[in-house]
Order: structure tokens, then C-alpha cells, then sequence
């Protein structure tokens, strides 16, 4: 490499490969990432990277709202004189993306659908290689993640998943806010909703801390890959091609064994304390989480984990023995498993919100399913789910 060549951040080998085409569509979908996280978490500054570092990928970072062009022009260091921002109420996308020197495009997605999303890359000139939305002021991501992940069959997005930038000073302060009603916090949601977590500012905090935040973190989601950031700076090849929502090994749910401060246990918190758990979070956390480990089941087990999990997610009730259902389930925000049948098959389980999906593991990839277990994350899971769970299922 020359000197005056930018250094290249990824390897050629950890590239991402282009999603795969699908029956109905003549054109491969394209990889989008989510991305949320806090006010001053660091989301600008992993967006400003990705928009100008030599990383050799074509990707389109849709802000929620940057502005003025002055704005753009500004941070980005690159005026454009052609640049158009999209009008929400026109939805006119032709000329909204902003191209950069290093080949990626930016545009303005405040108040835009999929479809224009879409749109903006299926009209991008040489297309595009990866899509990342920046989910900014969105207080629950979930409802977002859902859509993009129900659209998938029809559009030409396929979601690899969903990452969360936090402030790893402020985080636990943050996760401690307390809401009118009996809301859950956006912090909260936004850690349960992630695949992938930067705890960013590694400079600013003690090791200590660092780890108090990342077990708390890990507590609230125990499915989650952590990277510690500085300036939001890692490997993109690490940020790309999680493949959380299409892939065994991309569910998290096999480091969360070993990952889970308080493995195989339920968190529960006390609403009428203030102070903080062991763990580091404070008692009034609304979400929790619950892990079950499952032995291979019998395929009329299989049958059942089902009908509990159609029950529980869409009607938000627990299914009984006698055909009736119980009022009051937990609301759910996240689900991820594997299941192993005894005949031999492996399953994954995924879920956002009450959408969920099993699929079942290609022989191919067995060797990356770990034991049978279920995770579910929410507001009141615990105890109860699991005990209705392992009763109904006959375990
Ligand atoms: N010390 C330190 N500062 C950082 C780091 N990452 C980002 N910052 C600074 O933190 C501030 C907020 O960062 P942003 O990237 O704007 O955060 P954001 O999440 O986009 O914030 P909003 O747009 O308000 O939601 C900026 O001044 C950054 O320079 C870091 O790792 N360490």
C-alpha cells in the first residue's frame, strides 16, 4: 500500500456478502442495520466514521434528520451542490442521497416509509451494498424493528440487525429514569431491542465500572455481542453481517449461556426500591428477562412450545391444559431460542415483539446450534412464565 493511501479498516475475506436472492425476486436483497441509542451516545460520530473512513463498501446511512445541507456540509466535509432532501409530505426521493468521496451515499429518512427507503436504494446510481437507519428520537424501536422485519418477504431489505450505541458513563443512570404510568424507559428498550451493543466512551469510565455496566447490560438482553468502543471505532466487518434475524449462530442465544451473570435465573425487580441490585440495576427496571433450558422435546412437545409461544405473543395471554387462556402474560419485546426435537432436527427461534419465526437449522449448520433453550425479554417475564411454560409444554 502506498503511503498516501488510506489505510484500508477491513479485510477483504470479512467483506459482507450481498444477501441472497430469493424465489420471488430477481434482484439479491440488501443487508440494513438498524441502529439506535441514546441522546450523545455516540450514534453521529459511528455514522460520520462509516460515511468517510476507506472501508471499500457502497453504504447508504439513512439519518432520521440531519438538517440543513449546512449541517451535512459541515460534518461531512463535503459540500454538494446537487444534494435535494427528501419531502416527507411529496415523499420526493429521486435526488435525496448525498454522495461521499468514499463511494457511500447519505440521505434524510425523517418521516419516510420502507417503501421509500426502497425506493432511494433501488434508484442509488451503481447501487448499494448495505443500508443503515439510524433510528434516532424513536422511543420504541421494537414496533420499527417488527416492520422491517415482517416486510422482508416482500421488499428488497433484508435486516441483519439491530445495534445500540450506548454511553457507557451515563448508561446506568439512563436505564434508571423513571417514566410516567409505569412506562418502560427508551434506554431500557433500546438494550432489549439490540442484537449488537458498542458500549461506547470506554475512555471516560474505570474498569470497574465498565464492567458493572456491561453485566447490567448483559442482565437486561443476555443474548447481546459486546464491542467497547472508543469514538465508536471497531471493525465494521463486526458490525455487518450479524445476520441476527437469518442465521443459527446470529440469534446470540448460544453465547447467552455462558454470558448471563445469573444464568438459567430470572430478574426480577422490586418496584417500591430505589436502590440498586447487585447486578447494578436499579430495582424499578421494568424489563426482564427469563432463560429456559430445554431437553430435546417429542415433536407433540414441539406442537405445544408452539401453540404457547402463538398464544403468548399474539394474544398476550398463557395458553392452559383445558383450552383456556389466562389474561395478564407478559409483553414480550424480544424472544430467541433453539430448539432440538428428538427426532434429530434443530430449530431457531426468533422473535420481535409478537412476530416470531422457527426455522429450522440446515445439517450444514448444526454444529453452531448449542442446548435446547428459549429466552424471552420483556416487561414481567419471569417466574411464571417459565413454571406456565414447562407445565404446558409437559417438560
Ligand atoms: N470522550 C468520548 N467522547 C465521545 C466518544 N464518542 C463520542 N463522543 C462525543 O460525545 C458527543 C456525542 O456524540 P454523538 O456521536 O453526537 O452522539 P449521538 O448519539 O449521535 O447524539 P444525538 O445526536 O444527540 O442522539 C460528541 O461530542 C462526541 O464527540 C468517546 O468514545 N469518548
Amino acid at each position: 500500500m502506498a503511503d498516501d493511501e488510506p489505510p484500508q479498516l477491513l479485510e477483504l475475506d470479512s467483506v459482507p456478502e450481498a444477501g441472497p436472492s430469493t424465489k420471488n425476486y430477481d434482484r439479491p436483497k440488501v443487508p440494513i442495520t438498524l441502529l439506535t441509542g441514546y441522546l450523545g451516545a455516540g450514534k453521529s460520530t459511528l455514522l460520520q466514521y462509516i460515511l468517510t473512513a476507506e472501508h471499500g463498501y457502497k453504504i447508504a446511512v439513512c439519518m432520521n434528520d440531519f438538517g440543513d445541507t449546512t449541517d451535512i456540509e459541515g460534518v461531512y466535509r463535503h459540500p454538494s451542490k446537487s444534494l435535494t432532501l427528501s419531502d416527507p409530505t411529496t415523499q420526493t426521493t429521486s435526488s435525496s442521497f448525498l454522495s461521499l468521496p468514499n463511494g457511500c451515499l447519505c440521505c434524510s429518512v425523517k418521516d419516510l416509509g420502507i417503501a421509500a427507503i426502497e425506493e432511494m436504494v433501488a434508484s442509488a446510481p451503481g447501487g448499494v451494498d448495505w443500508v443503515v437507519v439510524e433510528l434516532t428520537g424513536v422511543a420504541d424501536p421494537g414496533p420499527i424493528v417488527r416492520t422491517f422485519w415482517a416486510n422482508e418477504e416482500m421488499g428488497d431489505l433484508m435486516l441483519d440487525g439491530v445495534i445500540c450505541v450506548v454511553d457507557s458513563r451515563n448508561v446506568l443512570t439512563q436505564l434508571a429514569e423513571e417514566r410516567e404510568a409505569g412506562e418502560i424507559n427508551e434506554c431500557q428498550k433500546q438494550v432489549a431491542c439490540a442484537d449488537v451493543i458498542l458500549l461506547n466512551k470506554v475512555d471516560l469510565v474505570k474498569p470497574e465500572q465498565l464492567s458493572k455496566v456491561e453485566s447490567t447490560i448483559r442482565t437486561l438482553n443476555p443474548t447481546l455481542r459486546v464491542h467497547h468502543t472508543t469514538q465508536s471505532r471497531m471493525p465494521l466487518g463486526d458490525l455487518f453481517n450479524i445476520r441476527a434475524f437469518s442465521d443459527s449462530a446470529g440469534t446470540g442465544v448460544r453465547e447467552s449461556q455462558s454470558q448471563t451473570p445469573h444464568n438459567n435465573h430470572d430478574h426480577q425487580y422490586d418496584h417500591d426500591h430505589e436502590h440498586e441490585h447487585d447486578d447494578g440495576l436499579p430495582h424499578h427496571s421494568k424489563i426482564t428477562t427469563t432463560l429456559i433450558p430445554l431437553p430435546p422435546l417429542t415433536s407433540f412437545q414441539f406442537a405445544k412450545t408452539k401453540e404457547f409461544l402463538e398464544t403468548l405473543l399474539w394474544d398476550r395471554k398463557y395458553p392452559s391444559a383445558e383450552g383456556s387462556k389466562t389474561n395478564s402474560a407478559p409483553e414480550i419485546l424480544r424472544t430467541k431460542g433453539y430448539i432440538t426435537l428428538q427426532d434429530g432436527t434443530s430449530h431457531v427461534l426468533q422473535g420481535v415483539v409478537d412476530l416470531f419465526e422457527l426455522k429450522e437449522v440446515p445439517k450444514s449448520e448444526k454444529e453452531k446450534v448449542g442446548d435446547g433453550k428459549l429466552v424471552f425479554i420483556g416487561r414481567g417475564v419471569g417466574e411464571e412464565l417459565k413454571a406456565r411454560f414447562v407445565e404446558f409444554v409437559g417438560l
